[in-house]
């Protein structure tokens, strides 16, 4: 559960002082996500998510966030609105940290993935593409390439042994290969760049909501769906699933065409995707935030699929010809 700031009553009052949603009703701790600390807000108007913004998610990047899903919502597709407060500013303060005060979308997460579920995750995801390609604001991907050998760097600087050290050198050589192949000029636009299962809600075998955009960046299209190639794509023995894969791939270009030259990388960007997870997750594990109700992810599982990606040799390996 990630809960990281509490916030007293008077602050919430405080908050609310400031909007048009009468007076609060509950606040309660929402038991999942690793990165933010969420609140599930009743008040005299209805339900809303009250989101404080915690340790990866930098202020200034804030407008770009909800920008966005301002944007997106506007433009028809799923995303949340930000609620704007009295002043007309939809990002405040409370307990010291940033919030925003965001709609409350129905529908629930998916725990069992199908191959329905890739392709209309597919076609999500090149519908927010496509949307997000007249934002206007821009944010470069704090997480992409160069941040990797750093990241990789603090990482070994952790006394904790809890993990298998050995894997670290076979991380290195990989940062090295991907950093000398990563491919320059594929098509690229405004990305979410964390779409997990769970950050996709399913209603009556419809998306019904897309949240979570506080990774969103400008980036390659297709590293988007490596993201989601090793998200969604993975049994939970390990396996990969090529019918999921060739439905998400298949799903996506419903909507949005691919280059020869995206599939040609595709091989690359999940490798690069797979990097990216492991570290963040490896660095979660080995900085854990002493009395955060928070359970750190599995780093392993993304060497893992990265070990699957290594050995692929063209994307008839995710099922396209
Ligand atoms: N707009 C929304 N409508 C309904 N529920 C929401 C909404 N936004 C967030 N939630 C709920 O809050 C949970 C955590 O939200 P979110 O995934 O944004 O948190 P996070 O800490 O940023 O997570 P992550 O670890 O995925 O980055 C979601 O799983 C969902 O249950
Ligand atoms: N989706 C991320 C956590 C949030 O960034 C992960 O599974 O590692």
């Amino acid at each position: 559960m990630a809960v990281y700031t509490d916030i007293s009553e008077e602050e919430l009052d405080g908050l609310l002082d400031q909007y048009d949603l009468g007076q609060a009703l509950s606040c309660k701790g929402i038991a999942e996500g690793v990165e933010n600390s969420n609140y599930l807000l009743h008040t005299e108007a209805g339900y809303y998510i009250l989101t404080l913004y915690e340790k990866r998610v930098s202020e200034e990047d804030l407008p770009f966030f909800l920008g966005l899903m301002e944007h997106l919502e506007t433009g028809g597709f799923m995303s949340p609105r930000p609620i704007a407060a009295k002043d007309g500013a939809s990002l405040k303060k409370v307990a010291g940290r940033p919030a925003a005060i965001i709609e409350f979308l129905d529908g629930r997460s998916i725990k069992r993935v199908t191959p329905q579920h890739c392709t209309l995750l597919g076609q999500a995801l090149a519908r927010l593409h496509t949307i997000g390609s007249d934002f206007k604001m821009t944010r470069a991907n704090t997480l992409s390439l160069s941040s990797w050998r750093p990241l990789y760097e603090a990482c070994l600087k952790s006394d904790d042994n809890t993990l298998n050290t050995q894997l670290f050198p076979e991380i290195e050589s990989e940062i090295t290969f991907l950093e000398s192949h990563w491919p320059a000029d594929l098509p690229s636009g405004v990305i979410h760049a964390d779409l997990f299962p769970d950050n996709i809600f399913f209603l009556k075998d419809k998306v019904s909501g897309v949240i979570d955009y506080y990774f969103a960046c400008n980036d390659y299209f297709a590293y988007d769906l490596a993201i989601c190639v090793n998200a969604w794509c993975f049994e939970n023995d390990g396996s990969f699933n090529i019918t999921k894969a060739r439905k998400l791939l298949n799903g996506y270009r419903d909507v949005r065409a691919f280059s020869k030259k995206e599939l040609e990388f595709l091989p690359l960007l999940c490798r690069g995707a797979a990097v990216r997870f492991l570290l963040t997750r490896l660095y979660d594990w080995l900085n854990q935030v002493d009395g955060a109700l928070v359970r750190p992810k599995d780093p392993l599982e993304y060497l893992k699929k990265l070990q699957f990606h290594q050995a692929v040799k063209n994307v008839a390996a995710y099922g396209l010809d």
